[in-house]
């Protein structure tokens, strides 16, 4: 423990005690049932995930509407049927010791659905999304508002609002993707209404006590796309409402599989910089740095440099559950890596299927394959591509 010292020091977010700087940023594994309620499967791995010793864990996207659906097996909330779920979900991570967060979204254009919303018709593959009138933004504020409350009421102690990887409120942010005329298109005052009208309707469902944190993109990563200038005075609009906190990342499905961002991507801490300038901006809001933070030495060093104030594993604690207690000193094992070529979770929940990690050790992916009536054989394909 005294090896890094600062990321086992505790941290108070938003009245939430927490015991030191490690929480699991959202990594959604397919887990959930095809009704987008809690599985077995689900619940277990969130288990392991919160006795990793990770002082906060942030539950994948849960979607807010029906027409927002990033995968088929997306966890819900968009119904009072999926409140009991959701509440053994809380309660497990709870009972491991850890903070319960939970992320909703909205996919926008990303949307699995036939027909998919989105600011406005830009093209995503084959299918050209609808562009949202009043009556759509008034459904999906509302939606937004609704699930957030119900990760409240089941026991959570803080929700977070998926701003990233290109979903629906970046699709409003980006003069890329939002071309509309009216007062939610234009200029970045106007381009910023609808993400900050879901931002404070969810903080009106939910009261002026609940954490309401935001995952937050800090640049498209793409030529023509969303860069720090404009998303740094999104950042002050957001800490002017009071989120607990910005999760920083970088990229979104249009950049995330291009060369540079793929070469970018494998390097330890790849999005800390960006997380140091989103920091700068809004100085007063507690800002995460997740991407690749492969080993305790670079969290440390994101930490003490003033990069960010907490750290997110996704992949990473997904190859290791032991990392927080490896890092702390209680397991003398070295800690596995997430492998940098690899990308089997990624490419496995793009297909619809469950993820799991090359990294695991044999008998450990048997026994996950086992449960899910895969054939080895078939999995092999996937590890082999
Ligand atoms: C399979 C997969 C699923 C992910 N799901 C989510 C998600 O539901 N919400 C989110 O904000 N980020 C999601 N992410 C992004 C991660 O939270 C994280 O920012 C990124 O993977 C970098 O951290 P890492 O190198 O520790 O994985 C996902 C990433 C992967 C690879």
């Amino acid at each position: 423990m005294a090896d890094y010292p600062t990321l086992f020091s505790p941290f108070r977010l938003n009245g939430l005690e927490l015991s030191n700087r490690i929480t699991m940023a959202p990594f959604y594994a397919g887990y959930a049932h095809a009704d987008g309620t809690v599985s077995p499967l689900l619940l277990d791995h969130y288990r392991e995930m919160a006795r990793s010793g990770a002082a906060m864990i942030v539950v994948e996207n849960i979607g807010v509407h029906e027409t927002g659906l990033g995968s088929p097996f997306m966890l819900r909330a968009d119904h009072d049927r999926y409140l009991p779920g959701l509440e053994r979900l809380a309660r497990t991570i709870q009972d491991e010791g850890a903070v319960a967060a939970a992320q909703i979204n909205h996919a926008g254009r990303f949307a699995y659905t036939p027909e998919r919303l989105a600011p406005s018709p830009f093209q995503t593959g084959e299918v050209v999304p609808r562009e949202m009138d009043a009556g759509d933004l008034e459904t999906v504020r509302r939606a937004y508002a609704d699930a957030a409350r119900r990760i409240r009421d089941a026991g959570f102690d803080l929700v977070e609002i998926h701003g990233g990887t290109g979903y629906l409120l970046v699709q409003f942010l980006s003069a890329r993707t939002n071309r509309r005329r009216d007062a939610y298109g234009g200029s970045l005052e106007n381009r910023m209404r609808f993400p900050l009208e879901v931002v404070e309707a969810v903080r009106e469902a939910v009261g002026p006590g609940y954490p309401v944190g935001y995952r937050f993109l800090a640049d498209e990563c793409l030529p023509d796309g969303l860069g720090v200038e404009e998303t740094a005075v999104y950042a002050v609009e957001l800490e002017k409402r009071r989120v607990a906190y910005l999760s920083v990342m970088a990229g979104t499905y249009d950049s995330f599989f291009l060369p540079d961002y793929l070469a970018r991507e494998k390097q330890q801490g790849y999005m800390a910089d960006f997380a140091a300038r989103i920091k700068k901006a809004a100085a007063g809001t507690p800002v995460i740095a997740a991407g690749r933070i492969q080993d305790p030495e670079t969290a440390e060093a994101i930490l003490t440099e003033g990069k960010a104030d907490l750290i997110g594993l996704a992949r990473v604690l997904f190859a290791d559950p032991l990392w927080p207690r490896k890092a702390k000193g209680e397991s003398a094992e070295p800690i596995v890596r997430c492998e940098p070529t690899c990308s089997l979770c990624m490419k496995r929940v793009m297909k619809g299927k469950p993820a799991f990690c090359s990294q695991w050790p044999k008998e450990k992916r048997e026994a996950f394959l086992a449960r899910c009536n895969e054939s080895p054989a078939e999995a092999e394909k996937d590890l082999a591509e």
